[in-house]
């Protein structure tokens, strides 16, 4: 739904009321330069909502709020490639060189670091994220990028249960991927890795899933390479998976240095640690950082979430729909396969790219809107209010397609 952005579906009641309120009109009709005039209530609009315990990511006490995706995942290599340089610099002052070559794009000033990133990612598309984004070239075709590290994200055989051993194996060879470019980058290329960012599901990239000790792994060797974790939950977070933030399935060893988000949460931004805030101010800044006006409609969808229980309902509901799909899966062998998910964050694979959009577009037809993913997968984003019903009339249909 709108590119898994709509938590609650269109016209939610709560909504609707938020922006009744003239309180809140006002707000929204006087939107502030942030970063300069945040109004004396601002402090206390993050602290009420974004960084309410119940809520924000576990261990992340800090925010910093955008407008998107790709502007949240922009500034947080700004963040850092910034604490990175300080780490370099050990609170030595800026150099007269450090000042002038900056100026001109050059070294030491403007530093050769990178981010690492995996095949199959997607982070967005304005020009420093576009460097990490590889998931489809037409994203990519005649923009300038960075000669920055590209790992393997696993590739696992389906079902899981019976493929236990090889895609242990397939984590290992990945993490070995991952250590090498840590390596490669730093000692021969002299373009040592920042950070790294991931999706903790890749979306765009086929609904690429990797298991909790993968990532526990990969936050090891991150951490041993002096880099920064950044997770990237502008897809996957706000609740389609059963938690507010998919990684909270993965039971890291601590909090990831950067979290992003955007989509259901109506706001872009990210959350991290206190390390990764810029020691000086106006480093990382916009017109706007963010809107206010955006925190009232995210104030409601939390409300929401919490009165009406959504989290435990894409829970029941996510895994009430992949029953039916793996006994689908079952009786259409030849047609789709690798069922999968996280809540109702699910996906299935087709035998063909032309048969995934095939069964799309008959779907549609039915009035059912999916999405393609990857080369041949179809994925599913409901709005958390999703229920037994919803799901029903999408099995149905899909029923029907396949049968025909
Ligand atoms: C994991 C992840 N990270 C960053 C982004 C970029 O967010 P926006 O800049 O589009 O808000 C996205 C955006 N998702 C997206 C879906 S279709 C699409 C596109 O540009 O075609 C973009 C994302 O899924």
């Amino acid at each position: 739904m709108q590119i898994s952005s709509m938590p609650l579906g269109y016209n939610h009641p709560a909504m609707l009321e938020a922006l009744g309120d003239p309180v809140n009109q006002k707000i929204i009709a006087n939107r502030p330069a942030l970063g300069v005039f945040p109004g004396k209530d601002w402090p206390n609009r993050l602290k009420d909502v974004l960084l309410k315990k119940e809520f924000a990511p576990p261990g992340l006490s800090h925010i910093t709020t955008m407008m998107c995706g790709s502007c949240s995942n922009e500034n947080a290599f700004k963040n850092i490639f910034i604490w990175y340089a300080e780490k370099q610099r050990q609170r030595a002052p800026f150099t007269k060189e450090e000042i002038e070559s900056c100026m001109i794009n050059q070294i030491p000033g403007s530093p050769r670091y990178s981010i690492m990133s995996f095949k199959g990612s997607f982070h967005g598309r304005t020009l420093g994220v576009l460097s990490t984004t590889h998931s489809k070239y037409i994203h990519k075709m005649d923009i300038p990028a960075f000669d920055w590290p590209i790992a393997s994200f696993p590739e696992y055989k389906y079902p899981l249960e019976e493929n236990v051993r090889e895609n242990k194996h397939e984590d290992k060879r990945c993490l070995a991927e991952v250590e090498e470019l840590f390596e490669k980058y730093k000692n021969e290329k002299k373009i040592p890795v920042a950070g790294v960012i991931i999706e903790p599901i890749q979306a765009e990239g086929g609904d690429n899933h990797a298991s909790p000790e993968f990532f526990q792994e990969l936050q090891r060797v991150t951490r041993k390479h002096g880099a920064a974790l950044l997770i990237d939950e502008v897809q996957t977070g706000g609740g389609p998976t059963g938690k507010m933030w998919c990684h909270e399935h993965f039971n890291l060893d601590t909090p990831p240095d950067v979290m992003t988000f955007s989509k259901k949460m109506q706001m872009g931004g990210y959350y991290h640690l206190e390390d990764l805030k810029p020691k000086l101010s106006y480093r990382v800044f916009n017109t706007w950082m963010g809107d206010p006006g955006k925190v009232i409609l995210l104030e409601a969808i939390i409300k929401t979430i919490k009165k009406e229980n959504l989290l435990d309902r894409v829970t029941r509901v996510g895994d009430y729909v992949l029953k039916h799909l793996m006994d689908m899966q079952k009786e259409h062998s030849a047609t789709i396969s690798a069922v999968r998910g996280r809540g109702t964050f699910i996906a299935f694979n087709c035998a063909s790219p032309e048969m995934r959009d095939n069964i799309i577009k008959k779907l549609a037809t039915r009035g059912i809107q999916t999405g393609g993913c990857g080369s041949q997968a179809v994925r599913l984003r409901p709005a958390l209010t999703f229920t037994e019903r919803h799901a029903d009339i999408f099995l149905d249909a899909l029923r029907s397609v396949l049968r025909k």
